[in-house]
């Protein structure tokens, strides 16, 4: 018998159905998750894009905050795009007062970074995703936040370039530390499968 991944998708807001499509097309089972229960025999979770003080907020009302912490820090494999990024993020820059991210990936993350003018912008990026290096990543960025800082554990898989990046080697928008994966660009709105591979990897894994 062939058994599939079961992959969550934190359903509170953002764009959901879009990940559940790219799970599907890959042939994993997707399944959205609102109720702690629903975090129960899942393979990996996938934090959408969205807003990330929403998604805050409605995990607390919906009491899916300290189990799905609980879940992440056992090992979970766990993936963030743009507000799922700033979600899985151990701190943030520019975060409303309040605000809090289940945390996990020891970075440190700048809300809508990339500023007014590059409110949303595509550019074609080099990925290390450990296959088809060659090609590069259609990165779709909507009021993304960037990567400051990682800690020495933490992997940069994907830069971009950008005249107010202090590095000098381009802002750092996809990273990975051990079970937790996050870029700041939307992989599931571009005709591109493979960070959803390369997640699916690391939940066989
Ligand atoms: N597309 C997105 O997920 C935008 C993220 C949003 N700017 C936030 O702070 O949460």
């Amino acid at each position: 018998m062939l058994i599939t991944a079961r992959i969550g998708v934190l359903a509170l807001q953002g764009d959901v159905r879009e990940h559940l499509q790219a799970l599907t097309s890959l042939g994993a089972t997707g399944v959205p998750v609102r109720r702690p229960e629903e975090l129960d025999q899942l393979d990996g979770i996938i934090i959408p894009g969205g807003e990330s003080t929403t998604i805050d907020k409605l995990s607390r009302i919906f009491g899916l905050r300290e189990p799905l912490i609980a879940a992440l820090r056992s090992g979970l494999p766990a993936y963030g795009s743009c507000a799922g990024m700033i979600m899985l993020a151990d701190r943030i820059l520019d975060g409303v007062d309040d605000q809090q991210t289940f945390g996990g990936l020891d970075i440190t993350v700048r809300r809508n970074a990339f500023g007014r003018q590059l409110d949303s912008f595509e550019a074609d990026i080099p990925l290390d995703l450990g296959d088809d290096h060659d090609r590069p990543f259609h990165a779709v960025f909507i009021r993304a936040p960037w990567v400051e800082k990682v800690g020495s554990t933490v992997t940069v898989l994907g830069r971009v370039p950008h005249q107010h990046d202090t590095t000098g080697e381009g802002a750092i928008v996809a990273v990975r530390q051990d079970n937790l994966l996050a870029t700041s660009f939307h992989p599931e709105v571009a005709d591109d499968l493979r960070l959803h591979a390369y997640f699916l990897r690391m939940c066989s894994g």
